[in-house]
Formats: structure tokens, C-alpha cells, sequence
């Protein structure tokens, strides 16, 4: 990590500063303490992150900004040629009616969208590099979602390692984590789970987790969406205060009170997906006159806009001919908008020199993340256990639904393992175990990981990890709970049902079974990455139906199963698991008992003859359960990388309205 020396530098005085760290923000019933001036005093006594803002500061230069989608109504334009600028230092409002385009700007300012964009982003004066750029900037989005489980102080320990890596000892990570939390006043709450913390906490806790590894840019989507008015202006407090450390924290706000407007110091108005308004705060209300809209004393300069621009539509067209569309930016004097203290914005020079020489160094650096595959992969790992162990209604739910159903079928097909005349029965029985790891394990993924992927989106985009280290240890962290319930409803059926008790069996048997389970879980997984939890509940089952009549075609008369059709049967892969546990129940096996007077299955290889599996081998079962499982979890890769970008259902819209338009 590239700041890492920075950090260093800034922990040597660790000891003094951590004593004189830590002011907090004024939490429930003291927001009149904030005036702007208090605030100022408040920002130069945070310490933590006074010493954290040692990167470069980033200004941001946006030029004709078009976008467009492809929707059912054919290609719509989004955004118009709209201009701009965001400075370090400053704390700007993106404000607009519902549907104005402010999130898709967002978005394309943050690299989040970047298909049917045009137009130029230029950072500090260079054209924007987004791999440069996505190490220095973070993205909150409206919808954030925190690890559930997860108490606020491991949250954030989580995050150090993972965004500031080993270079950093523990102590000087724990020192930062605690800075952090002190500073956003959650450090009385470390010891709650995220899922117990209130709407505002959530958000301080979402805008502390991207503050650890101190991105000079902040993008924020609607953060007070959902929050009560003291908690709004805590945080937007915050984001100001940290703007005055010499971040650039862009947000969209959807209608802010007149006492939260005078917090920003700059205001970019949207309005049908045209710049109306760019430039300092204060100076909203006389631009709104000199359009003939003049703002009575007592209105909310932001009612008023939104009012304005909601009101006709020849004004948001003045508005937007006098601003010219965002390339005119109205200033005021920055020592006044501070109330005289010197700013913290640098001469464009001076920005372009820091950040040349941190561009140089961003792009020596080979590593794409701040800690390698093996620590992200462990960090992972050990996160998704701790948040399995702690949701024990989900265990014990598993639990249940594995014993009750291995009792049940060992109930339905009691002692028949060894009956010459129940051989069929018996078949039933595997196929019965089959369907059940079948669908247990499809449909776990398919309902619990689309929620995941809310869960991992910010993480992913603001570069905590790769997704290959998430999805190995996402892999990996399955296996305990799936080995250890599926050999206990393995050991059930196995004892209840009467088969033959002979170790190798029973291992051969139960590996087939896990198997299946492991495969499965891969088909579920590329599901629940592709699609929603009711489409996917939906085509979840709708894919397996026909795998499932494959796998079972040419029961009785297995000598004269046609070509074509065991050709396509081998592309089932529960085939191979119905074959895999037939095999192991009956390969090599002597003579069954017969509780008749005549059983025509006596012999195991008839009943292999008439299920057509007399010249399958148990090798073959395996490899052909391998090969499906590496199929389905590299599909389920790509499925999960596409769903992880904004493009995916840009581009899924745009082929589907395609489709139709040429039908
Ligand atoms: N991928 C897309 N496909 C189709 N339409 C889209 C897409 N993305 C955005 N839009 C449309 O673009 C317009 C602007 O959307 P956007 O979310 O940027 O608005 P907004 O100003 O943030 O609205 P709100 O304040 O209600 O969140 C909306 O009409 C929306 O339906």
C-alpha cells in the first residue's frame, strides 16, 4: 500500500496523539452545538484522521457527461452532455427531483457505470485512470448493507487488515480502528452487532469502514435516506468535517432541510438529466433571482429549487442555458465560505505535482490490493465461519431438516438394504438421496446468496478484495457445515435403510452423496449469482426438472437404451450420482438375501443389467461429478463477477429489449 509510509509517519507520534484523540461528534440531543464554526474547531482537533489525510488531494473535472440506456422503450437518454467540477476540501450536495439522473452520475463519477457513457472525467488534469482511481476513492452506496454478525469493532478490524495490510502492525491498525470510532462516536456501540445498530449508527459504520485506509475522495448515494433528522445531520456534520481534512465527498441528497443546506459548501443541481445549477451553496438563491425566481427569506433554498425546476420546464431550461449546463461554476470567495481560515484546497499546480508523483507510484506498485490472495483468501474465510457460527437459527433449521429428512427416508425405506425381493425399493431409495442432496443444496444458494452479494457489492467495488480470494474462501467456507451434516443424514439413512454394513460401501456411497451435494451447491450458486431469490426460486427447480428425468430414463429396460439418449443423459450430472450410489450399493456384491420364494434381483447384476449401468465404472461417476462441479462454480464465477458490476443489468435489459424489437 502506498500510504502506508504516510500512515507510519502519521502513527510515530501515536502515544500523544491518542490521548488527545478522539473528539466526538455530538451524538442524540446536541446537534445545536454545530455551527459552522464550531465545526471548523471540532475538524482541526480530530486527530486520527488529521493524520490519515496525508494523500493527494483529488479534484475531479467532468466534461459533456452523456448517458444512455437501452430500456423496454428503446435507447433513453439519462444524462445531457452535463459539465462539472468537484474540488478537494469541499463537501458537495447533488440535488435534484426523483429521477433527475443524480444517482447515474454518481455512479459514472465513481467508475461504478461506464457502459453507454460518454464524455470526459479528468482527475487532478489527467484523464481519469480508473485503476489508479479506484485506490483512492470510495463508494457508499444508497442500499449499503453491513455484515449482519458482525460486532462494529471486528467490522472494522476486518477492514484494516484487509485495506491496509501487513505493513501495519496490530497495535498501530487497532490504534486507527479506534480513532475512527471515536471520532464517529461508535465507539460506545463497538460491541454491537451491525445488525442491532440503528439507521444512522449503520451509516456512520458504513462511512468508518471505507475512512480506514483514508481515501482522499468519498462518493455517497443518498446516505440520509431513511435516517431521522438528528441523525442526518450528524452525518452529514461528519462528511463536512472530513471534507475539511481535504477529501472530496460528493453525495446526493434527495431534499435537505434549510439548516443542513448551509453544510455544503458546494451545490449541483440536476434536473431531467441537465445541469441547472453548479457552484457555491450560498449563492443558489441569487442565481435563482437573476432567472426571476426569487426566494422568499423564510423557504428553503432547497425547496425552493426543487420546487422551481419541478414547476416548469422553461426554467430548469434557463437555469440550465445561464450555468451552461455545468461548465460555469459560480464561486465565492473561499476565505469568506470558512469564516477566515485559510483553505485547505491546494493551487491547481500544486494538486497536479502530488498527484503525478502518486499516480507514478500508484502504477509501480504490481499489487492490484493492499494484501495478497492468501490473506485475503484467510481473512475471508475466517469471517464467513465466525458469521455461519453465529447464525445458529440457520444451523438449527439445517440441522432439523437434515435429521427429520434422513429419518423419514430411513423410515419409508426400513431394512430393505439386503431384501433380493425389494431391489427396486432399494433404487428408490438412492434415487430418494440423490433428490434430496439435490435440492437442499441447490436451494440454499439459490435463497441466501442473493442477499450476499448486497452484502459484498461495496466491499468488492471499493477494491477490499478479489473476487477470486471471496469466492474460494465463500467455497471453502461451505464445506464443515455440508460434510458434517450430509454424513450425519448419510449415517442415518445408511443404518435405518439395512445396507450392507461394510466401511468401503458406506464411504463410497457417502462420497458420491457429498458430491452431489458439492455439484449442486455450484448449480445453486451460479443461479443465486444470476438471478434474483424469485427468479431464481423459479429456475432453480425449472433446470433441475429435466436433469432429474434424465437421470432416472431407462429404469427396467437398461439393455436397450438408445444412443441418442444416453448421450444426452451423460449431461445430466445427477446421472452420474444416481449411477455413482447404485454402484456402490451393488458392485461386486454377492449374492442379496431373499425373504421369498423366488427374487428375480438376487443377483446385483441383473438389477445393474435393467438400470443400464452394467458397464459403468464407479471412477467414472466421480470424474464425471468433478468435471460438472468445476463447470458450475466457474459459471457461477463469471455469473457472480457480471452481477457485481452495474453494467450486468444494463447490458441484460439491452439484449432483452433487442430480442423483442427484432421479433
Ligand atoms: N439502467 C437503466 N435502465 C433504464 N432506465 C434507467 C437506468 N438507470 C437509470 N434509469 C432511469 O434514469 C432516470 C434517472 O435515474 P437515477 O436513479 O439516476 O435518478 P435519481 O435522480 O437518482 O432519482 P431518485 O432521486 O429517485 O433516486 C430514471 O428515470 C431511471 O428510471
Amino acid at each position: 500500500m502506498s500510504n502506508v509510509p504516510l500512515v507510519r509517519r502519521a502513527i510515530a507520534g501515536a502515544a500523544l496523539a491518542h490521548n488527545a484523540a478522539a473528539v466526538q461528534i455530538p451524538m442524540d440531543g446536541q446537534e445545536n452545538q454545530w455551527t459552522p464554526a464550531a465545526l471548523e474547531r471540532a475538524g482541526s482537533t480530530l486527530k486520527a484522521l488529521n493524520r490519515m489525510a496525508k494523500r493527494p488531494p483529488v479534484h475531479i473535472l467532468f466534461e459533456d457527461i452523456s448517458y444512455t440506456v437501452n430500456s423496454h422503450k428503446g435507447e433513453e437518454r439519462i444524462l445531457h452532455n452535463v459539465s462539472g467540477e468537484f474540488r478537494s476540501g469541499e463537501l458537495t450536495c447533488i440535488l435534484g427531483p426523483s429521477g433527475a439522473g443524480k444517482s447515474s452520475l454518481l455512479n459514472i463519477l465513481a467508475g461504478y457505470t461506464s457502459n453507454g457513457v460518454t464524455g470526459r472525467i479528468s482527475v487532478n488534469g489527467h484523464v481519469r485512470d480508473m485503476r489508479v482511481f479506484k485506490k483512492l476513492s470510495s463508494y457508499i452506496m444508497q442500499d449499503d448493507l453491513l455484515q449482519p454478525r458482525l460486532t462494529v469493532l471486528e467490522s472494522m478490524r476486518i477492514a484494516a487488515d484487509l485495506k491496509l495490510g501487513k505493513e501495519l502492525g496490530k497495535a498501530e491498525k487497532e490504534l486507527i480502528v479506534e480513532e475512527i470510532l471515536q471520532t464517529l462516536g461508535l465507539w460506545e456501540h463497538r460491541e454491537t452487532r451491525s445488525e442491532r445498530l440503528s439507521g444512522g449508527q449503520s451509516k456512520r459504520l458504513s462511512v468508518a469502514l471505507e475512512l480506514v485506509n483514508n481515501p482522499p475522495i468519498i462518493f455517497l448515494d443518498e446516505p440520509t435516506t431513511g435516517l431521522d433528522i438528528v441523525s442526518i445531520r450528524q452525518l452529514v456534520v461528519l462528511l463536512r468535517l472530513l471534507s475539511r481534512q481535504g477529501r472530496t465527498i460528493i453525495c446526493t441528497v434527495h431534499q435537505p432541510s434549510a439548516s443542513l443546506f448551509t453544510l455544503f459548501d458546494r451545490v449541483y443541481v440536476l434536473a431531467k438529466g441537465m445541469c441547472c445549477y453548479q457552484g457555491a451553496a450560498p449563492l443558489l438563491v441569487p442565481f435563482l433571482s437573476e432567472v426571476g425566481h426569487v426566494c422568499p427569506t423564510t423557504h428553503n433554498p432547497a425547496d425552493f429549487v426543487l420546487e422551481t425546476l419541478l414547476g416548469d420546464g422553461e426554467s430548469a431550461a434557463q437555469m440550465t442555458e445561464l450555468c451552461q449546463n455545468g461548465k460555469l461554476c459560480r464561486k465565492l470567495d473561499r476565505l469568506t465560505t470558512r469564516g477566515g481560515r485559510k483553505p485547505v484546497l491546494h493551487s491547481d499546480e500544486s494538486i497536479q505535482r502530488i498527484f503525478g508523483e502518486h499516480v507514478a507510484k500508484e502504477q509501480t506498485q504490481k499489487m492490484e490490493f493492499p494484501t495478497t490472495f492468501i490473506t485475503q483468501f484467510s481473512i475471508l474465510s475466517k469471517r464467513m465461519f465466525v458469521q455461519t457460527k453465529r447464525n445458529s437459527i440457520s444451523l438449527w433449521i439445517q440441522l432439523i431438516h437434515h435429521v427429520t429428512s434422513a429419518v423419514l427416508l430411513g423410515s419409508i425405506f426400513f431394512g430393505i438394504g439386503n431384501d433380493g425381493a425389494s431391489p427396486i425399493a432399494n433404487f428408490k431409495f438412492c434415487l430418494s438421496c440423490l433428490v434430496f442432496f439435490m435440492y437442499t443444496y441447490i436451494m440454499i444458494p439459490i435463497l441466501l446468496f442473493p442477499m450476499e452479494v448486497r452484502l459484498i457489492r461495496r466491499e468488492y467495488f471499493n477494491r477490499w478484495y478479489s473476487l477470486k480470494a471471496y469466492y474460494a474462501a465463500l467455497s471453502f467456507a461451505t464445506v464443515p457445515v455440508m460434510f458434517g451434516l450430509g454424513v450425519l443424514f448419510l449415517v442415518i439413512t445408511y443404518l435405518m435403510s439395512g445396507q450392507l454394513l461394510e466401511w468401503n460401501r458406506f464411504i463410497l456411497f457417502s462420497v458420491i452423496g457429498l458430491m452431489t451435494a458439492t455439484c449442486s451447491e455450484g448449480l445453486g450458486l451460479a443461479i443465486g449469482s444470476a438471478f434474483s431469490v424469485t427468479n431464481g426460486s423459479i429456475m432453480g427447480p425449472a433446470l433441475v426438472s429435466p436433469l432429474l428425468a434424465l437421470c432416472c430414463y431407462g429404469m427396467g429396460f437398461g439393455p436397450y437404451i438408445e444412443g441418442s439418449m444416453k448421450a444426452l443423459m451423460s449431461a445430466s450430472y445427477l446421472r452420474y450420482g444416481l449411477t455413482g450410489l447404485s454402484l456402490a450399493l451393488y458392485e461386486q456384491r454377492a449374492y442379496l438375501d431373499c425373504s421369498m420364494e423366488f427374487c428375480l434381483y438376487s443377483d446385483p447384476r441383473l438389477l445393474l443389467r435393467d438400470l443400464g449401468m452394467t458397464n459403468d465404472h464407479y471412477y467414472i461417476q466421480i470424474i464425471g461429478l468433478l468435471a460438472f462441479t468445476v463447470v458450475h462454480r466457474v459459471l457461477a464465477y463469471f455469473a457472480l463477477r457480471y452481477r457485481l458490476t452495474a453494467e450486468f443489468s444494463n447490458k441484460f435489459l439491452s439484449y432483452i429489449s433487442k430480442f423483442l424489437k427484432h421479433r
